[in-house]
């Protein structure tokens, strides 16, 4: 067995089934796929101390239960933000998956990073791409809105399975891009993603908890550390949201909510209450 391996127990695995993509049963047909929320707070809602700084939020136990999601979810998403401040692995570390204790890559999540405008310089040393010489992780798809990206970064992504995805995106009032989440939930749906897990940074989040695409999240699972990280964090924090006659209302809530105790962490797992008016 490798010896970076991560073990999760069965019991706490129990925990978590009624939060995750369906395993056995065929889950009723539908053009999207199963797509869990997750990501690591502090106590004042930061994902990192700044937009360039990898945090160590999770503790152990719940960093293994990090991995065994990556286990149960075909893809795994990330904003351009995390790729460049992480270099993440995005790889996953369970014992028994491929790469950990198993040949070939089974369990292994394809990672997806949105990058509107290729900023992403990655290269043969990104942590990705060490991964998949290794056997240990797969190739990332890339989804852009630039419709011709460098031939080297093309050549890179062809030599190790990855490929760009160019999609049309929307431009906001302050200049960034707007993916249409739906579509690209669709798109990653009909090239075989059965479930995907977006495990951030911020602007990913706050994006996926607007009116518009929260009813798109079929299970949230938040680890929340006892620390605070203090002011100038990434936060976690959708836009106010208000009702009909203008005044401020909570811009999402969770229900059938369970909290699970990891170790010093908490993991807290729910469902996103969506409004009628809300659902497409
Ligand atoms: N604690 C955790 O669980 C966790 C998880 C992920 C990332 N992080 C941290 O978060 C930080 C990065 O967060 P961030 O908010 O700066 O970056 P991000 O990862 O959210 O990426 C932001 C970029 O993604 C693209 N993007 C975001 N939303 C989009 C949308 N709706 N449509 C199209 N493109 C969109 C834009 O190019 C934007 O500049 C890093 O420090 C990282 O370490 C922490
Ligand atoms: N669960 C969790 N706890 C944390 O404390 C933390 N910082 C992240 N961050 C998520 C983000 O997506 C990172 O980029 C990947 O966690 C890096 O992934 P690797 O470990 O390199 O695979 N996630």
């Amino acid at each position: 067995m490798s010896r970076d391996a991560l073990e999760f127990s069965q019991s706490d695995r129990g925990f978590l089934e009624p939060h995750l993509p369906p395993q056995a049963v065929s889950a009723p047909a539908s053009d999207l796929p199963f797509t869990t929320l997750t990501f690591a707070t502090s106590l004042d809602s930061s994902l990192a101390l700044s937009p360039g700084a990898r945090t160590v939020l999770s503790g152990p136990q719940s960093k293994a239960m990090t991995h065994y999601l990556r286990s149960r979810h075909d893809g795994i998403l990330i904003g351009v933000g995390t790729a460049v401040a992480d270099d993440p692995g995005l790889n996953c570390r369970i014992a028994g998956v491929g790469g950990y204790g198993q040949e070939g890559l089974s369990g292994q999540p394809r990672p997806v990073v949105i990058d509107p405008t290729g900023r992403w310089e990655f290269s043969e040393d990104s942590k990705l791409f060490q991964l998949c010489r290794e056997g240990r992780g797969l190739a990332p798809w890339i989804i852009t809105a630039v419709e011709n990206p460098s031939s080297q970064k093309q050549a890179l992504l062809d030599k190790y399975g990855g490929r760009f995805m160019t999609s049309k995106m929307l431009r906001t009032h302050t200049g960034g891009h707007q993916v249409d989440w739906r579509t690209l939930f669709e798109t990653l749906k009909s090239n075989g993603l059965e479930s995907v897990m977006v495990e951030g940074g911020g602007q990913i989040i706050n994006s996926l908890l607007s009116p518009q695409y929260m009813p798109l999240l079929d299970s949230v699972i938040v680890t929340i550390a006892p620390t605070w990280l203090g002011q100038g964090g990434v936060v976690v924090s959708p836009a106010r949201r208000f009702d009909e006659g203008g005044n401020a209302m909570s811009a999402a809530r969770l229900k059938n909510v369970k909290w699970y105790p990891f170790g010093e962490d908490v993991v807290l797992c729910g469902q996103v209450i969506v409004a009628d008016a809300q659902k497409a």
